[in-house]
Formats: structure tokens, sequence, C-alpha cells
């Protein structure tokens, strides 16, 4: 049988919420990326890889890279969330500048909407996002639909976004 891991990294809750999703419809077991030392990968098939996008970055991508050559030989994946709206030609250009030509073919890759959620964020990612507000504002207007997307919460997070991911997990 396919024994899958996932390992996830989240801030506010976005990527954990999408794992424990994955976990109610695959036999797969979920580990923080706080625990990733304790995993043992010879006991996995498939690892999946999830993480929030952060200034076009996906947290924690750089551990997974270094583990890729380790890991060779089992298949992997990674999912990462973020704010971009999922109709955008955004989310693909934006996932694939966080790894090689090489990984990229090594690698199925999903992009799974989240939002924002301003209550859970640290201080460091709060000043951060005021930042970028502020540059949207200037840049967009206040009336603008990209100001008004960044500057409250929001959740557009869907079970229906894991389909690809689902069906990737349940091939073998
Ligand atoms: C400082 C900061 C930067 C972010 N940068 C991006 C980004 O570049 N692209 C994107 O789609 N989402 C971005 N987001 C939104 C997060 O990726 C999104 O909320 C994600 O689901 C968080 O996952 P987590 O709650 O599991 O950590 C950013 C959020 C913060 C706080």
């Amino acid at each position: 049988m396919n024994k899958i891991l996932i390992i996830y990294y989240t801030k506010t809750g976005f990527t954990e919420r999408y794992a424990q999703w994955v976990r109610e419809e695959t036999n797969c077991e979920l580990l923080p990326y706080s625990r990733r030392d304790t995993a043992d990968f010879t006991a996995y098939d498939t690892i999946v890889y999830g993480g929030g996008v952060h200034a076009g970055a996906i947290n924690g991508i750089k551990w997974f890279r270094k583990k890729m050559t380790e890991l060779s030989g089992k298949r992997l994946a990674v999912f990462a969330t973020g704010a971009m709206p999922p109709e955008s030609p955004e989310p693909e250009k934006a996932l694939k500048q966080n790894f090689s030509e090489e990984e990229w073919q090594k690698l199925k890759v999903f992009y799974l909407p989240s939002g924002l959620n301003y209550e859970k964020m640290g201080a460091v990612d709060r000043a951060m996002m005021a930042m970028f507000r502020s540059l949207m504002k200037k840049k967009e207007g206040e009336d603008s639909e990209a100001y008004r997307a960044v500057s409250a919460s929001y959740d557009i997070s869907s079970k229906e976004y894991l389909k690809p991911l689902l069906q990737y997990l349940k091939e073998n």
C-alpha cells in the first residue's frame, strides 16, 4: 500500500487545515515542520511537503530541497497555500521560482488558495503586510480590488481545490 507522509509548515493555520483535509481522504500521516527531524522516511512511499507562500517563497522549502537527494526514489510532491487568486496565471510562475529546473521535473507541485489571517499573524508578518498594503495603496489606489484584497482577513480555502492533489495521491 502507498504510505504517505505530509510534512507541513504552518504559521496561521491554513496549511495545517489543508493537511488535515488530505488526511480525511487518504491513508497519510502528518508531521509538523517543528518535528521534521523525527521522520523515518524509509516507512513511506510518498513524501508531501506543504507550506504557505511568503513573499514568493514557500515557507521551509530550503529544508525540503536539501532533503530531495536523500528522498530520490520516492514520489515527491509539494503543496503551497497562498493568497494569490486561483484563476490568475501567477501561482504557477510564483511556485516554479522556488525550485531549480531539475527539481521541478522530479516533483508534482500544487497550489491551494487560502487567504489571510491577520489575527493569527506574528508581529513581523503583520509589519510586512502593512508595508505591502501601503505599496498597493500608492500603486493601485485605495479603492482598487488589489488593495482591498490585502486589507483584511479572509478565507477562501476549500476542499474543492484539493481535488488534483488527492487524485495524484490516489493514483498508486
Ligand atoms: C508576510 C506575508 C507574505 C505573504 N506573501 C504571499 C505571497 O507572496 N503569495 C501568496 O500567494 N500569499 C502570500 N501570503 C499569504 C499566505 O501565503 C497565506 O496566508 C498562507 O496560506 C499562510 O499559510 P499558513 O497559515 O499555513 O502559514 C503572505 C502572507 C504574509 C503574512
